[in-house]
């Protein structure tokens, strides 16, 4: 450097300090890096924070993975100069927003509480204990699924989110049906994590628009629907729910999929479709009326009618109400005598009493979904959901 003045020098240290992470200087006669510690945290720690928030395993929220988001575009990126994403693209809107709030930040700065909100999040969670998964557990990302005592259980298991079913959650549960069919298990169950057994759809899935615009989006998401709901109609083994609490929209509706429903007191099964500007799937627009009588299902499938798990068993769509303080215990014990049954003479029973009706059920599925795809592109669907958004104030 001996060559430039130290004003010059002195620039070049300056601009360096405020560089992004990694980014090199080209100085006549010199090649700097930014890789190693400036001010506050250094790269290394940048990086290895940014590690150790793939280790989380909890979710810690919208709000911490916005400020997270933001934190780190700031840091390696610099204040926010990309155009603003439209009204309807809700969840890039509220990225650039949060990114767009730390302008004033200095990217040392940006790096700094970055490393700092994983740390705290990391200590939150407490020493890692490492456990290692049962024997036949299979590895999802958002369900648990294991085999036990002749039953295959494949747990929703996003509690934070009240189990809500992102688009790669239904390839997964579509992979974990198709395996639970061909194992060695005797029946199936489904049932969900903490508190509620499903809420639905993600009402994220229709909320970044992708490359191919919406029109494709829509197409997409109806051919995963068509897949994930034959699962169900297809599947070979006794498949029952365990209902553990409120049930929603798509969890309620295959549900006449299912050979039996068990539920506990406090679970609610609600369809609000109309509510969102949508129409019925899983097949329901069939096996609804057939299970409860026109009436009735009008009522959950048109006009939104939340049912108790009493209501639902008296309907037909459950097959017995446990009390909350008993349920899992009541209902293990029974699934455990089941699971002692012959195999082969469930699984022929079973293709008994349903496959007379598989080809129809194909074809619900097939006029469900094509129904779905014109719905999902209305504005009274796209009204709905920004609604729902609108009315908290998170993604
Ligand atoms: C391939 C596509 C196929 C589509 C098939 C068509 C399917 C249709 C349906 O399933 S329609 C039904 C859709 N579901 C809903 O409309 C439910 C929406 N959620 C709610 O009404 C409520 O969240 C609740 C009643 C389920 C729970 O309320 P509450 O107990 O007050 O908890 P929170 O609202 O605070 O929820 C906690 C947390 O979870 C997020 N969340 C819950 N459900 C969904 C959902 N379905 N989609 C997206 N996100 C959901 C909620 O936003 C909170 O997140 P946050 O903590 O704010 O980050």
């Amino acid at each position: 450097l001996s060559c430039h003045t130290a004003k010059t020098v002195q620039k070049w240290f300056d601009q360096l300090k405020e560089a992004p992470a990694s980014q090199v200087f080209r100085i006549p006669g010199v090649q700097l890096h930014t890789t190693g510690a400036l001010m506050g945290a250094s790269v290394e720690d940048f990086n290895n924070a940014k590690a150790q928030l793939g280790t989380l395993k909890k979710d810690p929220g919208n709000h911490v993975k916005l400020k997270i988001y933001a934190l780190f575009k700031q840091a390696t990126q610099g204040p926010c100069n990309t155009p603003k994403p439209g009204m309807l693209d809700f969840v890039n809107k509220a990225k650039w927003d949060a990114w767009k709030s730390l302008e004033s930040v200095s990217q040392e700065e940006a790096r700094q509480q970055y490393v700092d909100l994983i740390k705290s999040l990391v200590s939150a969670e407490g020493p890692a204990v490492a456990t290692p998964p049962p024997e036949s557990a299979q590895a999802f990302q958002s369900l648990l699924v294991t085999t036990e005592d002749g039953i295959t259980t494949i747990r929703f298991n996003r509690p934070e989110k009240k189990n809500a079913i992102t688009l790669d959650m239904y390839k997964e549960l579509i992979d974990a049906l198709h395996h639970a069919g061909k194992d060695d298990s005797v029946i199936t169950v489904m049932t969900g994590s903490g508190d509620f057994y499903c809420s639905g759809n993600d009402l994220n899935n229709f909320t970044g628009i992708p490359q191919g615009g919406i029109e494709k989006m829509a197409k997409d998401s109806g051919e995963l629907l068509k897949h994930y709901v034959k699962a169900y109609i297809d599947f070979p083994k006794p498949l029952i729910a365990v209902v553990n609490g409120p049930a929603l929209g798509v969890s309620v509706t295959v549900l006449g999929l299912f050979d039996v429903v068990y539920a506990t007191e406090s679970a609610t099964f609600h369809t609000p479709f109309s509510q969102l500007g949508q129409s019925p799937e899983g097949c329901s627009s069939y096996t609804f009326p057939k299970i409860m009588g026109n009436a009735k299902a009008s009522e959950m499938l048109l006009f939104n009618k939340k049912v108790t798990a009493t209501e639902a068993c008296n309907l037909g769509l459950v097959t017995e109400v446990f009390p909350d303080g008993s349920f899992q215990s009541e209902v293990w014990t029974r699934l455990k005598a089941y699971a002692k049954l012959p195999p082969k003479s469930l699984a022929l029973s079973k293709q008994l009493i349903r496959s007379k009706e598989k080809e129809k059920l194909h074809a619900v599925n097939d006029a469900e979904v094509e129904r779905l795809i014109e719905r999902w592109l209305s504005d009274e669907c796209m009204q709905a959901i920004m609604n729902f958004f609108q009315a908290k104030p998170k993604l």
